[in-house]
């Protein structure tokens, strides 16, 4: 069975090594969101998550909501494995596929198909698979000749299209999303919508941050909302919802 546990996960972000008092003050008045703090080697910290436990089994699809820098991002990374806990821990059963920062990893000096080498190495696929759906991401990211020259001679939609092609070229059981991804011009963005919609139907988990309560009503059996880097509510997607966006 597909699944996600999180217990107790706090991440600190270390700002300064010191421990000067006037230091830790002048970040205070900085911090919005996440609190302040200092670990135990003395550090000045920003904790953009606390304590957070959460369990996400089969057939549940996750909506986060929160203000600006309430932790979603952070929630989102620490999911994908991008940061590692500073406290606490993290299980997940099944294979994920994160679609944040897509374009992260990219070597601007491969070119188009060594990059999908590289790639599909990095998200785990066995040399039969990529060799398998090479042509499909090819054919997919509607690269032509380019996939020959280096990233670096891209547009910045030609490399989000070779990203994206290569990063939802297979189906995962747990789908984590920044936003609904939206790429490349109008006929790509279509096609890519389209996939997008593919793999959040089929997925088993779907953990997606977003600022709309259309997309999160509409994608979403349950809501957690984060305030300062905890869980202020944590219930289904309409209750939520009406709590968090009905008092904005
Ligand atoms: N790399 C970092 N270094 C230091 N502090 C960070 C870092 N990333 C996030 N933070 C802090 O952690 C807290 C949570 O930030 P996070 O980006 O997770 O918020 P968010 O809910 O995603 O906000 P937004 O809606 O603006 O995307 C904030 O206080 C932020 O300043």
């Amino acid at each position: 069975m597909t699944s996600m546990h999180l217990e107790n996960v706090t991440v600190d972000f270390p700002i300064y090594n010191t421990r000067s008092r006037s230091l830790k003050n002048q970040v205070m008045s900085l911090a919005t969101g996440g609190t302040i703090g200092s670990n135990p080697e003395g550090h000045v910290v920003i904790r953009g998550l606390e304590n957070v436990t959460l369990s996400l089994k089969e057939g549940e699809r996750l909506g986060l909501i929160g203000h600006n820098g309430s932790g979603k991002t952070t929630l989102l990374r620490v999911m994908s494995g991008v940061y590692y806990p500073s406290g606490g821990n993290i299980t997940i059963n099944g294979k994920c596929t994160s679609l944040i920062n897509i374009s992260l990893g990219i070597d601007p000096e491969a070119t188009g198909r060594e990059n999908i080498g590289i790639r599909g190495a990095l998200l785990g696929f066995k040399k039969k698979e990529l060799a398998e759906r090479l042509a499909e991401i090819e054919e997919f990211s509607e690269l032509g000749n380019f996939l020959d020259m280096p990233v670096r001679t891209y547009s910045t939609g030609m490399q989000l299209r070779l990203a994206f092609s290569i990063s939802t070229v297979i189906q995962p059981e747990i789908l984590i999303m920044d936003e609904w991804l939206a790429t490349g011009d109008e006929g790509f963005q279509h096609k890519a919508n389209e996939r997008l919609h593919d793999l959040v139907n089929k997925t088993k988990i779907l953990i997606i941050a977003s600022h709309s309560r259309d997309l999160l009503v509409k994608n979403c059996t349950r809501i957690v909302w984060l305030e300062h880097g905890r869980v202020k509510m944590d219930g289904d997607a309409e209750t939520v919802a009406n709590a968090y966006f009905g008092h904005h």
